[in-house]
């Protein structure tokens, strides 16, 4: 078939690499124009492991380009997806405001029949003022779908290529067709396709974000409580993910979530209800209680130096979570911002998000080539991201190169009695720290506080 997708971000560029996969031809487009001639140079802006190969492989078969010419994109195509951005507005609030701007555009260009699907996340209703922009712009006639996009970034490639679900809102059998045959090369035997009306996909999206959150919330409280209470959290998670009706994923108590989709989400939830009175009193505490997980870390850490004059901190991740270099909303920059606003010096180091942090972060942080050589110098080791290279470190190192051998480690990655065995104090989430033989335990000073 012949699609275009506009807006060529971490959803855009994956879903349009993706369908070209599946045997489409696809035109990108996006109105900054380094990002398409860069992507015409081969240069991949983002970091997304297997869209490099994805998309090169595509733009050699013919079945990939990338224009800033939206006229060009919706000339050739009979599907014309609208992937930009929705962004929270000061009030909460989705800010749709690139989505009606493309909608309008892209009636403005049409020449004939098209169907306008929307996978950006958004309000429920936008399925309306989308159609009702269309169809004040052009006299041509059109469908609209609603299709959101439930790709998680660090495994977008393969969770676009075998989606357990693609949820399609029409009420067109004619275009349920065309959608059911669009999706064909990506169903497998597991994958669902659901369809239902543009106001209950839209609102699907957000159910599914603000349930996630919620549940990794859930976790996230209950850590302080086995802070306090002398509990496991891991043993908690084992004990409840192995019950079928709760299930075992995300279930990781961390620094809390964050990332370009769930914060933003609930907040627009929040604001859904509120608009028509209707309270979402479960995602309002969600969100307040996503920031005092964030928060208790970084007290916590930064109570522990209180008394240590010029203390300086290596960080190991910046980006909001592993294989991925976004760090939108990302703990790991609150958690730094607080370690300097509280007169801690911090060197940092990420496998792919030091160039995308520098924006928040340049200036204020030592970036570092590599994890290990930060820590000369350090009174200390947190890490924030977990990343694959930070779950099996030298420890030795860690201990020789550190001022003090100690880890605050916000993912929970090791087993604590094995670090403490390698001779470093060990503070983690919801469980008990641990000290190397022989060392004074300072727990009571070491609780999360709330
Ligand atoms: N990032 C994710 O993992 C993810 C997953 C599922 C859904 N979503 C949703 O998908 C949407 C896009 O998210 P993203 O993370 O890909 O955003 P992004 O910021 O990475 O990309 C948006 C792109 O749209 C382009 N753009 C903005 N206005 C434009 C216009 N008028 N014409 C052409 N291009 C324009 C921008 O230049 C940018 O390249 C959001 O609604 C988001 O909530 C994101
Ligand atoms: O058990 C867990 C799982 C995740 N997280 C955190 O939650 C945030 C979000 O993680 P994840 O959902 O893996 O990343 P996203 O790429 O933001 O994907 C979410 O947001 C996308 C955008 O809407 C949706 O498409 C996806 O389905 C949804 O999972 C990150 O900070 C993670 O560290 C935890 O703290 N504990």
């Amino acid at each position: 078939m012949k699609v275009s997708v506009v807006g060529v971000g971490y959803v855009g560029l994956v879903a349009a690499a993706c369908l070209a996969e599946g045997g489409n031809h696809v035109v990108c487009v996006d109105n900054d124009q380094k990002k398409i001639d860069d992507l015409n140079q081969g240069v991949i802006p983002i970091y997304e492991p297997g869209l490099t190969e994805i998309v090169k492989k595509n733009v050699e078969a013919g079945r990939l380009i990338f224009t800033t010419d939206l006229s060009e994109g919706v000339a050739k195509s009979l599907l014309v997806f609208i992937g930009v951005g929705t962004p929270s507005a000061d009030d909460g609030s989705a800010d749709i405001s690139a989505v009606l701007a493309v909608a309008k555009d892209v009636a403005r260009c049409m020449d004939g029949y098209r169907i306008v699907v929307t996978k950006s996340t958004v309000p429920v209703g936008t399925h309306k003022k989308v159609s009702d922009i269309i169809s004040s712009y052009t006299e041509h006639p059109f469908d609209y779908v609603s299709n959101p996009e439930f790709l998680k970034e660090g495994s977008a490639v393969d969770d676009f290529l075998k989606p357990d679900r693609v949820i399609i809102g029409t009420t067109n059998p004619a275009v349920m067709e065309i959608m059911k045959q669009l999706y064909a090369p990506f169903m497998r035997k597991k994958s669902r396709m659901i369809f239902m009306d543009p106001a209950s996909a839209e609102m699907a999206k957000y159910a599914a974000n603000a349930m996630l959150a919620t549940r990794i919330t859930f976790m996230n409280e209950l850590s302080g409580l086995c802070d306090e209470l002398g509990a496991d959290i891991e043993m908690v998670r084992h004990g409840i993910g192995s019950d079928g009706r709760i299930g075992s994923s995300f279930l990781f108590a961390g620094l809390g979530y964050g990332g370009s989709c769930f914060p933003k989400d609930v907040r627009a939830l929040s604001f859904m209800g509120d608009g028509c009175g209707c309270e979402m009193t479960l995602a309002k505490a969600v969100q307040a209680a996503n920031y005092k997980q964030q928060d208790r870390f970084a007290e916590r850490v930064i109570e522990y130096y209180k008394n240590r004059p010029e203390t300086t901190l290596a960080a190991w991740g910046l980006a909001f979570k592993a294989r991925t270099d976004d760090v939108r909303e990302s703990p790991a920059l609150r958690c730094v911002n607080k370690f300097i606003a509280a007169g801690i010096k911090v060197k940092a180091y990420d496998p792919e998000a030091m160039e995308t942090a520098v924006a928040d972060i340049d200036g204020k942080v030592e970036m570092g080539e590599n994890a290990y050589d930060i820590l000369n110098g350090c009174d200390g080791l947190v890490i924030m991201t977990d990343w694959q290279e930070f779950r099996s470190p030298a420890f030795d190192d860690i201990k020789d190169k550190l001022n003090k051998a100690v880890i605050f480690d916000g993912r929970n990655l090791y087993e604590p009695p094995f670090v403490a065995k390698q001779g470093i104090e060990y503070h983690s989430i919801g469980r008990v720290s641990v000290f190397p033989q022989g060392v004074q335990q300072e727990t009571d000073s070491l609780r999360m506080r709330a």
